[in-house]
């Protein structure tokens, strides 16, 4: 089952760390997805990528072993997304590039098509501001890597109608995917409990009171998280989450969700973690 009848094919916009990977989960369960990007240099790297997480998605049994691939169409075109039965909005956390984007991606489709956006925290209801019928927008909160992480995060806005929450889990369905539903707030409850805690994690490290490696060792043997909440800013990217944190902390007017100095630091470097092969640990040599 489809989000949709028209057709088979979903709209990704942003071919980043997220795009990628909603990219490789759906081609994996046999949806056709267009991948839509301004930078065409970012598409080509996406392809190489995505190719690399199906096989990836593949050896870790994440897709059905009698499912065809879904057809990968990338494109600078956001026109591509017209025929598209839902869109995955999964470009940078930058409100207002989101807002301008929701809206012209919401002047292509048709009346009928669910728009999801996978902000890490921008009030749904916020965004719904800028896209022509704001029931048919809801938050999908997928992780990384979402081909491999079997639960979501749906947000229901204040003007998400019964509708589209009932094709976001029909689509859900069809990507093999649990889903909890929360109502909208900044950071919603995955974003406002894990983000925090990664800003603690660093400004620990930055007052030395333990090491990078101590932080998470001691998060995974005491309290289960599986990686440890630095190496997961790694896989997340350190950019987007200073910028997901800025939000929050503007959304909330609590200024100790404000991104630290050290991971300020780390961005102004450029080094934002696996994606550029540094972040809290080093990943050259490491294949993604
Ligand atoms: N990284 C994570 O682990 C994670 C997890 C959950 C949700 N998110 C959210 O997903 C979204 C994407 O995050 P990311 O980490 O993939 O970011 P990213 O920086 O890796 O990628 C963003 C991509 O969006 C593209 N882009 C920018 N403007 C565009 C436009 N107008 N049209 C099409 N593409 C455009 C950029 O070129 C870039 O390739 C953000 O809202 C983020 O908060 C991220």
């Amino acid at each position: 089952m489809t989000a949709n009848p028209r057709s088979d094919t979903i709209a990704v916009f942003g071919a980043g760390v997220m795009g990628r990977s909603i990219t490789a989960l759906a081609l994996g369960r046999g949806v056709d997805v267009v991948l839509v990007d301004v930078s065409d240099d970012v598409l080509r790297a996406a392809e190489a990528d995505i190719a690399q997480q199906l096989r990836h998605g593949r050896f870790m049994g994440a897709f059905p072993d009698s499912q065809a691939t879904g057809t990968l169409t990338t494109t600078l075109s956001g026109e591509a997304a017209a025929d598209a039965t839902a869109v995955v909005e999964a470009i940078t956390e930058d409100s207002s590039l989101k807002a301008r984007t929701l809206a012209e991606v919401s002047g292509v489709v048709a009346p009928g098509t669910t728009l999801i956006t996978n902000t890490s925290g921008i009030p749904i209801d916020e965004l719904a501001k800028s896209v022509r019928r704001p029931a048919e927008l809801a938050g999908v909160h997928f992780m990384n890597p979402a081909y491999l992480i079997e639960m979501v995060e749906v947000i229901r806005g204040p003007q998400t109608a019964e509708d589209t929450v009932a094709a976001v889990f029909s689509l859900l369905g069809r990507l093999g995917k649990k889903a909890v539903v929360v109502h909208d707030a900044p950071g919603f409850v995955t974003s406002r409990l894990l983000h925090p805690m990664i800003n603690e994690a660093a400004r620990i490290v930055a007052e030395g009171t333990a090491s990078v490696e101590s932080v998470d060792r001691l998060m995974q043997g005491c309290l289960g998280h599986p990686t440890g909440p630095l190496r997961t800013a790694d896989l997340i990217g350190l950019d987007n989450l200073a910028d997901a944190l800025r939000l929050l902390a503007e959304r909330t007017g609590n200024t100790a969700f404000a991104p630290c100095d050290l991971l300020r630091e780390k961005v102004r470097r450029g080094d934002l973690g696996r994606k550029t092969g540094r972040g809290f640990y080093d990943y050259e040599g490491v294949l993604s």
